[in-house]
């Protein structure tokens, strides 16, 4: 019941509105704990003129490419947090960074991980 519930609420479009909470930008001490690795070693890069991250995957073709995005845009609607990213053949360049905060939260920190657990599990 509790779950139906809350099922009902969350797919209720005020929901979003109303009680989503209103992310802030990663702190410093995120920023060395959370983005660091994501940058050093799993292929992300600081966009240059603003606070965002980007990274692009190359897949075995273009079916595998899209599957990757349909994977990820699931996810990202549900949880409300929609990547930024091109597609042309086999190549996905996805771009991250929270519209609420202008900047990187911990949302964009969950997705990179999301993106790149999905991209291990695909051909490349
Ligand atoms: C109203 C709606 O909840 C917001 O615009 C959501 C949708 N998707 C989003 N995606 C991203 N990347 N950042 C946001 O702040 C964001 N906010």
């Amino acid at each position: 019941m509790l779950v139906a519930t809350s099922c009902i609420l969350r797919s209720y479009p005020l929901y979003t509105t109303l009680f989503r909470r209103n992310m802030s930008k990663l702190s410093e001490s995120q920023r060395d704990t959370l983005l660091k690795p994501l940058l050093d070693s799993n292929g992300w890069a600081m966009v240059t003129d603003r606070d965002a991250i980007k990274k692009s995957y190359v897949f075995s073709d273009f079916n595998e490419a899209f599957g990757f995005m349909s994977r990820v845009a699931l996810r990202a609607d549900k949880v409300d947090h929609h990547p930024e990213w091109f597609n042309v053949y086999n190549k996905v360049e996805v771009t991250l960074s929270t519209h609420d905060c202008q900047g990187l939260s911990t949302r964009d920190v969950d997705l990179a991980k999301f993106c790149d657990k999905v991209a291990k599990a695909s051909k490349q």
